[in-house]
């Protein structure tokens, strides 16, 4: 079963299409989304969501239509995209009161278990947090409503080496039960090689592949240099797949 189905999803912007992006996020497994800046995984995500308007395509969240019922599917999904730049002067006490009476299921003793995982202290305001404790707080929040399908954009970014191992470990542990799925965009692959099940690439707006991380890497093995190379990591994938558009420009 599929927790998020992605169908034909598309966004004009003047200077940029993300067109018919579809992909499936199965039930227990988590998905890392790749691309490099600019590629797309940031509008995938926000236009899967409403939060701008696609032009096109149907989305299906825990076996739902998200149009016809968004107000149930973000009851049941914890959602990171963004940070809380906007509430600099406000003690993490004071936003978490205001985000638990949206959520039905909002459970405080899990709330209570991620600030002691993530060593955060909500008398702190904002501007007193890192940024990889905004980051923190922010996946703290979303793991605290019992949400099945979680999307973070780029959860990883802002962390120290230590801090993104025991969030990966997290990932893993979340979906172990099989129950819950995640979705993340990251830039780090080594974090995709870590945890991912599932790989999806983007660019350009397009979907270049969506499949499991063996098949993935497989798939692109045809990029290699030699033949006699050795297998091509995740990051040499990007890497080689991103720099031919560099060497036709340079043959301009
Ligand atoms: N509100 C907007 N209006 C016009 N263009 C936009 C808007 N938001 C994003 N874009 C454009 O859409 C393209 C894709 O941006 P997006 O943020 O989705 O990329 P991304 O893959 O998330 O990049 P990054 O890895 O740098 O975060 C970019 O060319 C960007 O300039």
């Amino acid at each position: 079963m599929n927790l998020l189905s992605v169908k034909n999803l598309s966004k004009k912007y003047p200077a940029f299409e993300l067109k018919e992006v579809s992909f499936n996020v199965k039930q227990g497994s988590i998905m890392g989304f790749i691309g490099k800046n600019g590629a797309g995984k940031s509008t995938t995500l926000k236009a899967m969501l409403n939060m701008v308007h696609p032009d096109s395509g149907t989305i299906e969240m825990l076996g739902k239509d998200f149009n016809q019922n968004e107000a149930w599917c973000k009851q049941n999904i914890g959602v990171v995209l963004g940070g809380i730049d906007y509430y600099p002067k406000k003690k993490l006490k004071t936003i978490t009161k205001v985000t638990s009476r949206f959520y039905e299921k909002w459970d405080d003793e899990k709330y209570q278990q991620a600030l002691k995982l993530f060593e955060l202290d909500e008398r702190k305001t904002v501007d007193q947090l890192s940024a990889g404790m905004r980051v923190k707080y922010l996946i703290a929040l979303a793991l605290s409503h019992h949400a099945r399908l979680l999307i973070f954009d780029e959860p990883t970014s802002g962390l120290d080496p230590v801090s993104r191992e025991d969030l990966l470990m997290l990932f893993e542990k979340l979906v172990q039960s099989g129950d819950r799925s995640i979705l993340f965009s990251t830039h780090i692959t080594s974090d995709l090689e870590k945890c991912a099940d599932t790989i999806t690439y983007i660019k350009d707006g397009t979907i270049l592949a969506s499949e499991d991380r063996e098949a993935f890497v497989r798939h692109f093995q045809y990029l290699k240099d030699n033949e006699s190379d050795p297998e091509l990591s995740l990051e040499d994938i990007m890497v080689h797949m991103e720099r031919k558009k560099y060497d036709e420009s340079i043959a301009l």
